[in-house]
C-alpha cells in the first residue's frame, strides 16, 4: 500500500516541480505536467510531461554513472500512486548554492555576454561566433539562483571559488563539463543536440559531493534537433516550439501582451505531448510505455 501525497511535508516549489519531506534523510522531487513559455507557467498542463521527465533524468543518472542523490527505483514503495511515474526518492543534500552551467552551442545570455564582450562568464571566446555556434571544447558558465520569478545572474569561475572555494568550484566545473559532454554525447548520436544545461550538486551527510535535482532534461537544458542544425539559424526548442509558435503567430496572443497567455488546444497540447515522449525514446532507446504510472 503507497502512502499519500498527503502524508509528506512540502519543503519546496517551484515553477514545475515540488519537494517534499519523506523523512529525515529522504525527500520526494515530483515533477508536475506544468510547462512554462515566456516566463509564464502556462495554465494548460501537458499530460505525461512530469513523467517523461523523470524517465530522462533516470535515463541520464543512469546512463552517465555518476554517483547521485537517487534514493530508490522509480517504482519506490514510498513513492504514492497519484505521482508515481513522475516523481523520486532522493537523499537529502546540503545543496551547492551554484547553478552549474555547461554550454556546447551558443545562444541565449551566453550569446548576449558574447556579443557585448567576446566572452562568456570571463571565458573568452573566437571572434566570428553567431547564434548557434558550436563551442567546442564545452564551457563551464555558472550562475548563481535568481530568487523566484527573476533569471539567474551569470557568474565568473573565480566568483564560484570565492564562494565555494577553489577545491570546490574546480570539482563542480570538471564534473559539469564531463558530465554534460558525455550526455551530449549520448543525445547527438541520435540526433538530438543538447546545446547547454544546468545542473545542481549537493553534498551528502557522509561529505561526498553527488549530482541532483534533474539532470539533461528539455527543462534544464535546451534541446534541438539535431537534422535542423545550422550555425547561426536560430533553432526552434525540440519541444516547447510548437507552444510558443502557437501562442505567437496563432492565439493572438503577443509576448508584449500585458495579459497572460491563453490556454492551449487541444492539439498543441497532444503534439508537445508527443515531442516529449519521441525525445526520450530516440535519446533512451527505451519504450515510455514501459514507464511507471502510466494509464492502468
Ligand atoms: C523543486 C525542485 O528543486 C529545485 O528546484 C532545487 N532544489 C533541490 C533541492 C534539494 N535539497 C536537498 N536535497 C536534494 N537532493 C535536493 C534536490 N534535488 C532543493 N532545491
Amino acid at each position: 500500500m503507497r502512502p499519500e501525497l498527503s502524508e509528506y511535508t512540502p519543503i519546496y516549489s517551484g515553477k514545475v516541480r515540488e519537494l517534499y519531506e519523506i523523512d529525515d534523510e529522504h525527500l520526494l522531487l515530483v515533477a508536475s505536467d506544468r510547462i512554462s513559455a515566456y516566463d509564464y507557467i502556462l495554465d494548460t498542463p501537458i499530460p505525461d510531461k512530469g513523467r517523461v521527465l523523470t524517465a530522462m533524468s533516470v535515463f541520464f543518472f543512469d546512463a552517465l554513472g555518476v554517483p547521485n542523490h537517487l534514493a530508490g527505483p522509480a517504482d519506490d514503495p514510498r513513492i504514492p500512486e497519484s505521482v508515481l511515474g513522475r516523481a523520486l526518492v532522493t537523499r537529502r543534500l546540503e545543496m551547492v548554492p551554484v547553478e552549474c552551467v555547461a554550454r556546447g552551442y551558443l545562444t541565449g545570455s551566453g550569446l548576449k555576454e558574447y556579443r557585448a564582450g567576446g566572452e562568456v562568464c570571463g571565458v573568452p571566446l573566437p571572434d566570428g561566433l553567431v547564434d548557434g555556434s558550436r563551442i567546442d571544447p564545452p564551457i563551464f558558465t555558472p550562475a548563481t539562483k535568481a530568487a523566484v520569478g527573476d533569471h539567474d545572474e551569470n557568474v565568473s569561475f573565480e566568483r564560484v571559488a570565492e564562494d565555494v572555494g577553489i577545491e570546490l568550484a574546480t570539482r563542480l566545473r570538471d564534473l559539469t563539463l564531463d558530465v554534460y559532454t558525455r550526455g551530449a554525447d549520448i543525445a547527438r548520436e541520435r540526433g538530438i543536440i543538447l546545446a547547454d544545461t544546468k545542473f545542481e550538486f549537493g553534498h551528502s551527510s557522509d561529505g561526498d559531493l553527488l549530482l541532483a535535482d534533474e539532470v539533461l532534461t528539455p527543462d534544464s537544458s535546451r534541446y534541438w534537433d539535431g537534422a535542423l542544425y545550422e550555425p547561426g539559424k536560430t533553432l526552434p526548442s525540440f519541444d516547447k516550439q510548437i507552444v510558443r509558435d502557437w501562442l505567437t503567430k496563432e492565439s493572438g496572443w503577443s509576448t508584449s501582451s500585458d495579459t497572460p497567455p491563453p490556454a492551449l488546444p487541444a492539439e498543441v497540447v497532444e503534439r508537445t505531448r508527443a515531442r516529449y515522449i519521441e525525445a526520450y525514446e530516440r535519446i533512451s532507446g527505451l519504450r515510455f510505455a514501459d514507464w511507471p504510472g502510466g494509464a492502468a
